[in-house]
């Protein structure tokens, strides 16, 4: 795989003055995109039309109602749960039964799509509607404050409501459908927009292929499958991809402690879809750079500021450093939807951190002494400058060309 430097691109950088930035003097970091005008001929296949993804969700728009997967059972048991309301959806999502940024808007927001189809929501008149949802949505965000996405699909509501504001007469049963309609919409827009972002991204990794029938072998953290989407995925969506056109050696999937996204859950994904994969604990990743001649990195994100910096599960920023040492590319794969546009750096994302317990128990046993003091934090902020590149639904770009999609 080639690690040489890209010319691509203007610079279109926002400079932060306060920006936390990694000191990036001594680095020569690999940067290199390839977007789809630069490939020529190339044959694609969307996944939809080969087999289905394991589903996180069901939704039905003409009865409301919203199945989860439980995500902590698995993998040794497969249960649906129920959600019923805003607070159902945002119990779910705050203790992981849900997780993954995608999936956290998709499910917080029809969360809402269905409350308003019942009481209280049903009866009210106008404006206890609007303070209503208004309360809704600012409690939904406060379930998982780094994973953006959720954010995002807030902000849609957020202009449902001023539009609605403008609309004469006044109609509760209107504002209901129209928010109900955005959900639904935001639901059934991911999987269109995957496509593209898969297919952004995996013909971009395979164009850096030494010969047309290279294999690679791909380095991911945490889980970034159809378990943290409603669709195939990101990170994990270009393993399948490079897996289905016979392009991929194998995945090498990290445990991801403490909350083992990558042992319980890509491993369960990766295994669902007979997809070639070894697992490691995350103090193997160098010994594994070094001893299985990695190709690429890819991880998904929570959250990803316009210079760049990526929030991402803790350990991603471990991984970027090892990959610096190892000269092996690093990418962000991630929806345009993962991105904040209202902040120029990672200084600015906000990290949530986790109960104590996560990280002193295992499988429900003590695997600490307990009291021992720890720090939980669920993400890091990988810097721009350890990225190769951050490909997305809406082209690839290097890091620092990245808010000109904005411009
Ligand atoms: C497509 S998922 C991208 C990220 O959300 C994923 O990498 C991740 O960090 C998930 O963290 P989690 O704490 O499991 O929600």
């Amino acid at each position: 795989m080639s690690n040489t430097p890209s010319e691509s691109g203007e610079q279109n950088c926002i400079v932060d003055d306060n920006a936390d930035s990694f000191d990036a003097s001594d680095l020569k970091p690999i940067k290199k995109v390839v977007n789809l005008h630069e490939i020529g001929d190339y044959a694609w296949t969307p996944l939809a039309e080969i087999g289905n993804p394991l589903r996180s969700l069901e939704y039905n728009p003409d009865t409301k109602t919203l199945r989860i997967l439980d995500q902590l059972l698995l993998p040794g048991e497969t249960k649906h749960v129920e959600v019923k309301s805003v607070e159902d959806g945002y119990a779910v999502i705050k203790n992981m039964q849900v997780r993954g940024a995608p999936l956290i808007a998709t499910v917080g927001t029809l969360s809402l799509a269905v409350d308003l189809n019942q009481e209280p929501a049903l009866s009210m008149e106008y404006d206890m509607l609007f303070s209503y949802i208004e309360e809704r949505c600012q409690h939904l965000l406060s379930s998982r404050p780094t994973a953006i996405n959720l954010k995002n699909s807030i902000n849609q509501i957020d202009k449902i409501l001023d539009l609605d504001l403008r609309n004469m007469p006044v109609d509760p049963a209107r504002l209901r459908k129209s928010i109900q309609d955005a959900a639904y919409h935001w639901y059934i827009s991911e999987m269109a927009e995957n496509d593209l972002l898969l297919k952004n991204a995996t013909l971009c990794i395979e164009s850096f292929s030494p010969s047309s029938n290279y294999k690679f072998t791909i380095m991911t953290i945490c889980n970034t499958g159809s378990l943290a989407t409603s669709s195939f995925g990101t990170a994990l969506g270009v393993i399948r991809q490079l897996h289905v056109r016979n392009r991929l050696e194998k995945a090498i999937a990290l445990e991801t402690r403490p909350y083992n996204q990558g042992s319980r859950l890509t491993a369960y994904e990766l295994l669902h879809d007979k997809i070639p994969f070894m697992l490691i604990t995350d103090s193997m990743a160098a010994a594994a750079m070094r001893t299985f001649g990695v190709d690429a990195v890819l991880v998904g994100a929570d959250q990803i500021a316009l210079n760049g910096d990526t929030a991402n599960k803790i350990g991603t920023y471990s991984l970027a450093v090892l990959a610096h040492h190892h000269k092996i590319p690093f990418y962000v794969v991630a929806p345009v939807s993962t991105i904040n546009q209202r902040i120029l750096s990672g200084s600015a994302i906000k990290i949530e951190e986790r109960p104590a317990l996560e990280l002193i128990t295992f499988n429900g046993k003590p695997s600490a002494p307990q009291g021992t003091p720890v720090w939980n934090p669920a993400f890091d902020v990988t810097p721009a400058s350890l990225i190769s590149g951050i490909l997305t639904d809406k082209g690839n770009f290097l890091p620092e060309n990245l808010a000109s999609l904005f411009a």
